[in-house]
């Protein structure tokens, strides 16, 4: 007489004793987890019928549903479906034997943990999660088979149980909890609607509370991507998201193979509250919510990623920790980072106008995984775009280096500063060269990275040096006058020098094809490059800096003028406007501290007056 059940009280064999107050004491931070765990037990039973049925035949017609409901006055809360319930046989052996060792080994399991955050979300714990928050659970339920009766099961939070027959109609399971004094807000609507939004608002059977369907059975990511239209997806993004703008561009993931891997993978419009440190992606198993936290899951330089990931195949109860060695969470890595550097590709193929906006955006993540990842690098290198200094167009390395090639091989010229540099872009654009630019925090390692990763290519700042495409070429032969001028020059250059009294200063002469400029101030990228190396590590030197060279334009007229005032003894004359000449191009460097801001402020006064008087 297996399945008879007439009155039977029985006692729960297991070894640990105290298996409910461990429960409820180490699951107490989350125990909200017990109605997603009921839940799931209720469309995995639906589910199996379903997949019987398919095999048998059996013509059921009923619409597949799992019903909520409270009752204040009793204190109950019910969770019912019409599954393929249970015999007294199968409740002996899945919530007596079955059940109980699978709690009995989770407690076991993480008895040692410190860190019980590495367990709370993740599954493992099934029906006995119940009693964190129930003093007493019942069973009501009737096998799908016909000859079966229906079975009443209940246990007081001990080890002991009570199964009996009884006249519960209709197939499928009744779990009836009897809330603990401090569990009544487990009786209000609004209370469960929200568990269920956040656990199981994706389940694939249609969920009831008080007759209302509160999930979508049907979300995105199971659905094919030709299907669904640009507007689901958004409005899908929105559901998850709702005070989040409009996303940027997503990815539909469905991978069957080598592993189960589906989601919808967005990546959001950035705003200074985001928080790029955590991952932002919603996990869940089989349509369940596991966890809005998973980093194993993501390279972090992908942080920004929004979503979704169903993967049904991951070993969920494990710790942290055995995730991170997981090779399929590896693998899974992988496959989220080849497919976003795809999709970035595809969106850099397509209109440059539609792509910049979302570069803009995204442009310092795709840098940073570049920099940690190479296959990240290797499929994105062609694809990163710089816009041109003083437009709004946008290049890629190669076209930049292509456009490039006559005029300076190899070499990149870019600001970091457009404002405070723009008497060298001004120099650069009359020449018709074109400068790139490279101003966000990350470009500076990214400048570097790419000359390691490109061989020959030189990136150089355009205060860096003044290029020979900048200065007039030397005529080759002896032309009259030839002597003279470079006497003038050489003059100019000992001036300067006498006039300007500051460590590591230099002069150099040069004549710029360009003659608005009178000097400017450069210093070589790789000495540049070290000092800010050296501040960055917080080794600043008193003068920050250095060794400098003053390149002064032979062709500026206020050489002329300069030497002009020489030989009329206006000594002091002379002194200002080459003291100004050496502020001007210092300016775009340094910071000017108090003092010599004040000297400078009142010397272009000074200028501007003898200037006024002239008219
Ligand atoms: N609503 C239900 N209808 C039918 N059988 C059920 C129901 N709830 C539980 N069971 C049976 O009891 C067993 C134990 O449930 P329990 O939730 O503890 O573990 P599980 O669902 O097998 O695994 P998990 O740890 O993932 O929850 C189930 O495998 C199932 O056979």
């Amino acid at each position: 007489m297996p399945d008879k059940a007439k009155m039977e009280k029985g006692h729960i064999s297991i070894h640990t004793e105290n298996i409910f107050p461990i429960i409820k004491k180490w699951l107490y931070s989350e125990k909200e987890i017990f109605l997603r765990e009921l839940v799931s037990n209720a469309v995995d039973a639906i589910h199996k019928l379903q997949h019987i049925n398919l095999i048998e035949g059996l013509q059921l017609e009923d619409e597949y549903a799992i019903d909520i409901t409270v009752d204040k006055d009793a204190g109950t809360l019910s969770i019912r479906d019409n599954g393929l319930g249970m015999t007294a046989d199968e409740v002996r052996k899945y919530i007596n034997q079955v059940a109980f060792s699978s709690a009995e080994e989770f407690v076991e399991k993480f008895k040692d943990l410190d860190d019980k955050n590495q367990i709370i979300g993740h599954f493992g714990l099934g029906f006995y999660s119940a009693f964190m928050v129930s003093d007493k659970v019942e069973i009501f339920t009737r096998s799908y088979q016909s000859d079966a009766a229906a079975v009443h099961w209940v246990c007081e939070g001990s080890t002991d149980y009570h199964l009996e027959e009884c006249d519960k109609a209709g197939r499928g399971t009744e779990v009836v909890l009897h809330l603990g004094a401090e569990e009544k807000e487990f009786l209000e609507p609004f209370r469960i609607r929200e568990i269920l939004k956040r656990f199981c608002n994706f389940l694939p059977v249609p969920i009831r509370l008080a007759g209302d369907v509160v999930n979508d059975q049907n979300p995105l990511w199971t659905r094919s991507a030709s299907e669904v239209k640009d507007e689901e997806y958004r409005d899908f993004y929105k559901k998850l998201y709702p005070l989040a703008d409009e996303p940027l561009f997503w990815i539909h993931l469905n991978i069957d193979y080598p592993f189960n891997l589906k989601g919808v993978l967005y990546f959001p419009r950035l705003t200074t509250e985001f928080d790029v440190a955590k991952s932002h992606i919603k996990l869940f198993c089989n349509q369940v919510f596991v966890s809005d936290n998973c980093p194993e899951l993501i390279p972090e330089f992908l942080n920004p990623l929004q979503g979704c990931l169903d993967a049904p195949d991951l070993p969920l109860n494990v710790s942290r920790s055995y995730l991170q060695n997981e090779p399929q969470v590896r693998k899974i890595r992988e496959v989220i980072s080849g497919r976003v550097a795809s999709k970035i590709v595809e969106l850099a193929k397509g209109d440059r106008a539609d792509f910049v906006p979302v570069w803009e955006n995204i442009h310092t993540f795709v840098k940073y995984g570049m920099l940690r990842d190479d296959k990240f690098h290797d499929k994105l290198k062609d694809h990163v775009i710089y816009r041109l200094a003083g437009s709004q167009e946008y290049v890629t390395l190669p076209e930049y280096l292509e456009k490039a090639v006559a005029k300076h091989a190899d070499k990149v010229y870019y600001t970091n500063n457009e404002a405070a540099q723009s008497t060298y872009l001004k120099l650069f654009a009359n020449q018709g060269m074109d400068v790139l630019v490279l101003d966000s925090l990350i470009d500076s390692h990214f400048i570097q990275f790419l000359e390691m990763k490109n061989g020959k290519v030189a990136f150089q700042r355009v205060d860096s040096d003044v290029t020979e495409n900048l200065i007039e070429e030397d005529p080759k032969i002896q032309l009259p006058g030839k002597d003279e001028r470079k006497a003038r020059l050489d003059r100019i250059r000992q001036l300067f020098e006498e006039a300007i009294k500051t460590d590591g200063f230099s002069v150099r002469v040069e004549n710029f094809k360009d003659d608005s400029v009178p000097g400017m101030v450069v210093l070589s990228e790789q000495t540049r490059r070290l000092q800010e190396m050296t501040r960055m590590l917080g080794q600043g030197d008193e003068n920050p800096f250095g060794e400098h060279t003053l390149c002064l334009n032979g062709k500026s007229p206020v050489v002329d003028t300069i030497i002009g005032l020489k030989d009329q003894g206006r000594d002091e004359d002379a002194a200002m406007l080459m003291q100004q000449i050496y502020d001007l191009s210092m300016l775009p460097h340094c910071a000017f501290d108090r003092e010599r801001m004040a000297a400078f402020l009142e010397r272009s006064n000074r200028i501007l007056c003898k200037f006024g008087s002239l008219g």
